[in-house]
């Protein structure tokens, strides 16, 4: 498992063409751009989790039926302070570091005390998120990393703080047709109150060409939702949008705030302070976005912990949402290194398997229905919502299929009625033995699969067709790592329909398990030179240089 987990990745500066067996379609042109944890140990200290580990960009830039590669480690204030004092010095989900372990008693106190509002990390691993026509680097706190797609050079650190009141952030932000992003983040116990902000952030500014104006200044609260605690708001990692409505929940996997506060001192993790309360309910909060207000019906379903959100739309006055639900919060628990170590196979034993379940709410009460009746009479879904009270309804979900993570769809159907879900499947006998990407249908509730002796596949991100009328027209891209020393790492092309193999570009690297991605479609870079960021573009601008595009 070292190959996989835990040795440190070097970076590809030089853009490394690939050997290309197959054929890469000639209209597929662009770049997938993806991030996630390279390096897991600085000098003689060692990261304790997966999510902890040194953000490393990567890229794969398809051109004329040839595909480069290329990688670069995120020079974030994170990776920077720690490579000059080679150790780590900031800490991570899992990992609590200090800063500086020679100064005195006194100072240390001090420190302790500058740390009681943690200043969080900016190695943002997660994921990459289009803001306008900018690249940003994300993870779960306030700080982002604006990036230069083509070179995969760092620029500037954004707080979300100095925006919108905001401590944490998600990483898996949506985008609506125009390219408007919306995200939700936490705000705590800010002027006595801690509540989730949803915000979204313009695709476009007035005048945005020029220096100064990014989309992210014009950044606004689009509405907020009260934390049921003041003290442990519930942790969540996505959320889900459809046409008119945004789905979010609050699970009874909290954060515990007091904690947090103390860690340093007590020398805990982010981690230990986050816990799952299986006497709690999960709240399901569906909030208008015509009101830009919650429904007032309250939903709830049973506890669950759900990282990421697939899909949601409208039918018939319903609301169908689509989640990855676990029954508890083991998978965080099976990420830490040592386990991942020791014995993976031991330790890969989850409390409860990733399951696709699919929820209805009703969006208008019908005030006759009688007290345990069920108020979805769709005969797409056999998911349930039984009104309890006049204003209260308790959601039981259908379980579409069992041993997904790492969901996409194609995008153009996101908030709208779909039909494919595109994941990794794992499958677990009682242990971890195998990764496959599969297609779900979930109409015909059928699956298509990949897989291959060795083979670690990433999530598979759909391309689809300018102008394609069907959902599953056209491709599968997904970076497949092995643990066969004699196989190099390379990049899937699938069809997406028939899930039939179109082509594969392995590149001469070691290559890191990522988490996230973009593709960046367009044949207009050039994947052999370092091209202009949009600072460069509009510094030429000043200089009346025509730009390069
Ligand atoms: C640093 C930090 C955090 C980071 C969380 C991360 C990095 C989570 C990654 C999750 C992933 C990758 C899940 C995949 O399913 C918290 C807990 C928000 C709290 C404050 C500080
Ligand atoms: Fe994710």
């Amino acid at each position: 498992m070292d190959i996989i987990f835990g040795r440190n990745k070097k970076e590809q500066l030089e853009p490394l063409r690939a050997r290309v067996t197959g054929r890469i379609p000639a209209w597929l042109q662009g770049t997938l751009l993806r991030n996630g944890p390279g390096m897991h140990t600085v000098g003689e200290t060692r990261y304790n989790h997966r999510f902890d580990g040194l953000a490393l960009l990567h890229s794969f830039t398809i051109r004329d039926g040839e595909i480069y590669y290329r990688s670069k480690y995120l020079r974030s204030d994170t990776y920077n302070a720690n490579i000059e004092a080679n150790r780590i010095v900031v800490s991570e989900f899992g990992t609590m570091a200090y800063p500086d372990p020679c100064k005195n008693i006194f100072s240390k106190a001090f420190s302790y005390l500058s740390h009681t509002i943690p200043d969080f990390t900016d190695n943002c691993l997660i994921n990459i998120m289009k803001c306008g026509e900018d690249f940003y680097a994300t993870t779960e706190t306030n700080y982002i990393r604006k990036i230069n797609p083509q070179t995969l050079e760092t620029l500037e650190k954004v707080d979300y703080r100095k925006h919108v009141a905001v401590n944490l952030a998600t990483s898996h932000p949506h985008y609506d047709d125009a390219g408007n992003v919306l995200n939700i983040g936490t705000s705590i116990v800010d002027k006595g109150k801690t509540k989730y902000v949803i915000f979204k952030i313009p695709a476009t500014v007035s005048g945005g060409g020029k220096k100064g104006l990014s989309p992210l200044k014009r950044m606004e609260v689009f509405c907020s939702i009260a934390s049921r605690s003041l003290l442990s708001p519930s942790y969540y990692y996505s959320f889900g949008v459809t046409e008119s409505y945004i789905v979010f929940l609050e699970q009874p996997f909290k954060m515990d705030i007091l904690k947090m506060a103390t860690a340093y001192l007590r020398g805990m993790s982010w981690a230990s302070c986050l816990a799952f309360h299986r006497e709690d309910k999960t709240y399901i909060h569906i909030i208008d976005q015509r009101t830009r207000k919650p429904v007032l019906t309250k939903f709830y379903t049973d506890p669950m912990v759900v990282f990421h959100h697939v899909n949601a739309y409208e039918e018939d006055g319903c609301l169908l949402f689509d989640v990855i639900a676990y029954e508890d919060s083991s998978l965080y628990q099976l990420f830490y290194l040592a386990n991942l170590d020791k014995d993976f196979e031991e330790n890969s034993r989850l409390t409860s398997v990733p399951a696709l379940k699919r929820f209805a709410v009703p969006l208008h009460m019908d005030k006759n229905a009688e007290a345990g009746s069920n108020l979805i009479k769709l005969s797409s879904t056999t998911a349930r919502a039984l009104k309890e009270k006049e204003d209260q309804v308790y959601c039981q979900p259908e379980l579409l299929y069992e041993g997904l993570e790492l969901p996409r769809i194609n995008y153009t159907h996101n908030g709208k009625q779909y039909r494919y879900v595109f994941a990794a499947e794992v499958q677990w006998s009682p242990i971890l033995t195998k990764i496959l990407i599969i297609k779900y249908d979930i109409l015909t509730k059928s699956s298509l699969k990949w897989g291959e002796v060795h083979c670690w596949p990433v999530e598979p991100v759909f391309v689809p067709t300018p102008g394609a009328k069907d959902e599953d027209h056209r491709i599968i891209l997904s970076a497949i790592v092995s643990t066969d020393p004699q196989k190099l790492p390379f990049l899937l092309v699938l069809d997406a329909k028939s899930f039939t193999e179109l082509a594969r570009a392995s590149v001469d690297v070691e290559m890191h398990l990522d988490l996230h991605g973009l593709f960046i479609p367009g044949a207009d870079w050039d994947a052999g030179k370092q091209a202009s960021s949009r600072e460069e573009r509009d510094r030429a601008a000043e200089r009346h240089v025509a730009p390069r595009t």
